[in-house]
Formats: structure tokens, C-alpha cells, sequence
């Protein structure tokens, strides 16, 4: 079975409630056909009842809920809990009304935080920042984590490289320019998420343009410090770095550019100096390598809320989905 295939098998073993506010979208409807058929989650749609029946007209959307921000009877108490989370930051009744009423990732995410519903996709027709906004607003990060980031799981057809063509990208959608401890950070969470969603033994590359000081500059020096922050926080971890791409995953150039690295040329955790490189990289090796990309998913927060690109397919939204549902079952 490929990545995906393991993943939605271990999604149907225990149904989670994963929500989907955009209802706005067609391929939320195709993806939550999907879902709903094969059994992978239980789903809610946030909208507006006329325009989900409108916009949905024509899939089969038997055993999905549909919530109402405008009717649901729990909305008065998510407004109360909005605004008790953000008084400090100057809201009040009248802006939480205004944002639950009008913005349904705002609604999806309380939803999430008051326990109605286990995790959340969103992202095929909002952007990154507008996604995620909400959630680190309302979510925050998990216990023991000061930081959030995302990654792509990444599934490389017909590659003997990573775990079988299976390989994490991180941060390629968060963190926009990570300072040495950000980036030991998003490294150590991104090997958690390896050993979660992979279940698999992480190698992790700390990847720059330089191989062992092969190159000199600032941006080396970044990851340089990041790898030996890393390494102290997490010394049993297989990480290593700084590395360049052919070096952390391609064997003999691993060997001849890192003598006696273990993790140079099997490296199957990418960490990419910053969000330009992990962005433009997931984006190359998905559209070039015809390679299946989930994600941005994000790791450190407190709930597991998703993240989707503008050019994704339902078959993302529906892998995303069970990707969400794993992580909830973890986080329990
Ligand atoms: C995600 C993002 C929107 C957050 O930044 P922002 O909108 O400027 O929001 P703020 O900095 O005001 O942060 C909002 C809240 O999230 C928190 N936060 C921001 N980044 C965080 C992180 N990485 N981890 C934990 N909390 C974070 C802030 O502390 C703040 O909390 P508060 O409001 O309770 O004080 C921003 O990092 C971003 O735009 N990233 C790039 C996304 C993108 O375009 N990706 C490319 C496509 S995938
Ligand atoms: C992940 C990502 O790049 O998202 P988008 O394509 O929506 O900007």
C-alpha cells in the first residue's frame, strides 16, 4: 500500500469529525463525497444551509452535517468564547458576531477548539496566511512547543530515495524566515511528524547551498547554528547538516561530499532554510516529479488544523483529510 493508502486505512479504524468551511468550493464536494463513501472521516460543512445545497447540488452528501453559523444554537457560545480568547487583543462582541457570522474558518476553528469537531482542512480557496491566521490566534501551539510550522508529505513515484519516494518538506508554508532556533525547532518537529504520519525512522538534512563548509556566507552560517541547536535539544535524532540537496538524499554524493554522515544521501526529512526555498522546492518536485504533495499540514499546534494550496485537487483535499484525522487520533 502507498503512503496515502495507510493512511486512510488507519483514518477508518477511528472516525474522527474533521470540518470543512469551504462550502464556496467545488472540490470541497467532490473531496467530501469521497470521504463520506469510502469512510475515511465524518465531516461537518460550515455555510450558509441555501448556498451548501445550492453549491453541493448533485453530490452525494449522505452522513455529512451541515452547520449554520446564522442557526446553530451554539453560536451564541462560541461569540462569548471568541471574545474571552481575544479581549486582550481588543475584541469585542459586536467584531466576534461580525467574524464568526461572516468568516466560516473562523467558525471551523472554534468549532475545533470547543471540542465539536477533531480537526480542520481549509486553504483551496483562501490563502496560507488568511488559513492559518485564525488558528494560531485561537488554537495556539500544543503543550511543550513555542512554535508552529508546516510541512508537505511529499510521495515521489517510482524513487528508491527518502522512505521509498516518501520524504517530509519543512517549513514550505508557515515560517517565512526562520532564525537558527526556529529552524532546529521546525527540524524536530518535522521528524515527529515522520515518525507519525510515516511511521518510519526520520533522517533529517539541514539544507543549504553548502556541503561542510563548502561555501561561506551568512545563510550558511544560519544553518550551521540551527544543526548544532538541533543536535543538542534532540541528540538521539539521525540529523545532520549543513547539506545540500544532492547530498542529503543521493548515496554516493552523500558519501563523497559528507564522509561518515549517517544521514547524508538517505535523508528522508528535507529542512529548507527558509519558507522561498521549502515553497518553491515542494512546488517543483510536485509539478516536475509528478509527485503527490499534502500539506501545508502544520505540526506544533494544539488541535490539528490543515492547510491546502490554491491549485489543489479534491484527491488532496480528500488525502489532507485523513492526514487531519491521523494527526487527531495521535493527539489523543
Ligand atoms: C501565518 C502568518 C499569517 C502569521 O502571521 P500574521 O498574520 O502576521 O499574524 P501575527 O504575526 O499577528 O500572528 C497572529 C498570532 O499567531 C501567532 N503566531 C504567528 N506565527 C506563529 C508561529 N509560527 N507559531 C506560533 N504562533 C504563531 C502570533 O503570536 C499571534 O498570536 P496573538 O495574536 O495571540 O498575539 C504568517 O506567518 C504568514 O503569512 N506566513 C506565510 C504564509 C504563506 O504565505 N505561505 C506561502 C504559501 S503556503
Ligand atoms: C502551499 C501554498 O503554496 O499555497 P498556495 O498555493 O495557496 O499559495
Amino acid at each position: 500500500m502507498g503512503f496515502i493508502d495507510v493512511i486512510k486505512a488507519k483514518a477508518k479504524a477511528d472516525k474522527k469529525v474533521i470540518v470543512l468551511p469551504e462550502t464556496e468550493d467545488k472540490r470541497t464536494y467532490e473531496a467530501a463525497e469521497a470521504v463520506l463513501k469510502e469512510g475515511t472521516a465524518n465531516l461537518i460543512l460550515v455555510g450558509s444551509k441555501e448556498e451548501i445545497e445550492k453549491n453541493g447540488a448533485g453530490f452525494d452528501l449522505t452522513g455529512a452535517v451541515i452547520v449554520d453559523p446564522a442557526t446553530d444554537e451554539r453560536t451564541a457560545g462560541y461569540i462569548a468564547k471568541l471574545v474571552e480568547l481575544r479581549q486582550k487583543k481588543g475584541m469585542t462582541e459586536e467584531q466576534a458576531k461580525e467574524i464568526l457570522l461572516t468568516n466560516y474558518l473562523y467558525y471551523g476553528v472554534m468549532m475545533v477548539k470547543m471540542g465539536d469537531a477533531d480537526g480542520m482542512v481549509s486553504g483551496a480557496c483562501h490563502s496560507t496566511a488568511d488559513t492559518l491566521r485564525p488558528c494560531l490566534q485561537i488554537l495556539k501551539t500544543k503543550p511543550g512547543t513555542k512554535l508552529v510550522s508546516a510541512f508537505f508529505v511529499m510521495v515521489v513515484p517510482d524513487c528508491e530515495m527518502g522512505e521509498h519516494g516518501t520524504f517530509i518538506f519543512g517549513d514550505s508554508g508557515l515560517e517565512q524566515n526562520p532564525d537558527p532556533e526556529k529552524l532546529a525547532a521546525i527540524a524536530i518537529s518535522s521528524a515527529e511528524s515522520f515518525r507519525t504520519l510515516v511511521g518510519a525512522e526520520p533522517k533529517v538534512a539541514m539544507l543549504s547551498h553548502s556541503t561542510k563548509g563548502s561555501a561561506k556566507h551568512a545563510d550558511v552560517d544560519k544553518v550551521v547554528e540551527a544543526t548544532k541547536i538541533a543536535k543538542e535539544a534532540a541528540p538521539e535524532l539521525m540529523l545532520d547538516g549543513e547539506l545540500q540537496l544532492d547530498a542529503a538524499i543521493v548515496p554516493e554524493i552523500g558519501e563523497s561530499k559528507a564522509p561518515g554522515s549517517k544521514v547524508a544521501g538517505h535523508a528522508n526529512v528535507l529542512i529548507f532554510p527558509d519558507l522561498d526555498a521549502g515553497n518553491i522546492g515542494y512546488k517543483l518536485v510536485q509539478r516536475l516529479a509528478k509527485a503527490e504533495a499534502y500539506g501545508p499540514l502544520t505540526q506544533g499546534i494544539a488541535k490539528p488544523v490543515n492547510d491546502l494550496s490554491r491549485g489543489c485537487s479534491a484527491a488532496d483535499i480528500e488525502g489532507v483529510i485523513a492526514i487531519t484525522a491521523v494527526q487527531a487520533q495521535a493527539a489523543e
